[in-house]
């Protein structure tokens, strides 16, 4: 699988931020950004009284085909056209430091960033998918995980084998304003308006009208 490190346009610094600031995680491939991934974004922020949402622009997923995926400095670029939101910030520092896995990345924020709390947030496909990534189990040590439910994965996702193995950790969806302050293990299921866009959909619609 060939892993892409294009990065000489790309702005790969981090944002800034203070001890004590929740920060929600919010890593993907954006290829391309939608409004599904800006619902998951607003609805993390006002859920779980987030003071800032970093979007994570990953250099290649490592489970995925990266054949048709686009340079990182076009998918940063599309997704600061997307979003103009106050809170959100859009990076791709995981290319600067060659980190291919989410749990390195997590690991060095957190030995970096001291005193920020940090919330994992991925969409429920990811949960179901969840045990097939690098060190998974460690990554749940690390940080508390925010799940957003998504079209085709919401029922499954709470039955997936990592969901079951982390299934005394999982914390009542009331409890979400305070989420951000766990310790980890730590994960929530968060239910709501729903989006059944995927990057999938737009890049099969975007080839039909070649
Ligand atoms: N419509 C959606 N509803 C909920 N979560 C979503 C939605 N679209 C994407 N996400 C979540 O956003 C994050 C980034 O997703 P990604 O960039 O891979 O988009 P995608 O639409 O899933 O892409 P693709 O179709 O190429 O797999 C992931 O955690 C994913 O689960
Ligand atoms: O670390 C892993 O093994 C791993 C496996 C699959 C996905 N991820 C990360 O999960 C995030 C969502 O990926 P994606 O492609 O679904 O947008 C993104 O930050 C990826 O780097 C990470």
């Amino acid at each position: 699988m060939t892993y892409i490190v294009e990065n000489s346009h790309a702005d790969l610094s981090l944002p800034g931020s203070a001890p004590g600031m929740r920060i929600g995680l919010f890593g993907g491939s954006f290829n391309p950004p939608h409004e599904g991934h800006r619902l998951v974004s607003r609805q993390a922020l006002k859920r779980l009284g987030l003071d800032a949402i970093w979007w994570l622009v990953t250099p290649g997923n490592p489970l995925k085909d990266h054949s048709e995926l686009k340079p990182l400095s076009q998918r940063i670029a599309a997704a600061r056209q997307l979003v103009d939101h106050p809170k959100v910030r859009i990076t791709g520092f995981e290319a600067k430091h060659g980190f291919k896995y989410s749990y390195d990345t997590l690991a060095y924020l957190k030995q970096t960033l001291p005193g920020r709390k940090f919330v994992w947030i991925m969409g429920a496909d990811n949960l179901v998918n969840f045990h097939k990534w690098d060190r998974w189990q460690d990554m749940a040590k690390l940080m508390p995980i925010a799940v957003y439910v998504r079209p085709g994965a919401t029922h499954s996702a709470p039955f997936s084998p990592a969901a079951q193995a982390m299934a005394r950790w999982r914390v009542d969806e009331s409890d979400a304003h305070d989420f951000a302050n766990r310790p980890a293990p730590a994960w929530i299921y968060l239910h709501g308006i729903m989006s059944d866009l995927s990057s999938t959909q737009l890049r099969q619609a975007a080839k039909g009208r070649d």
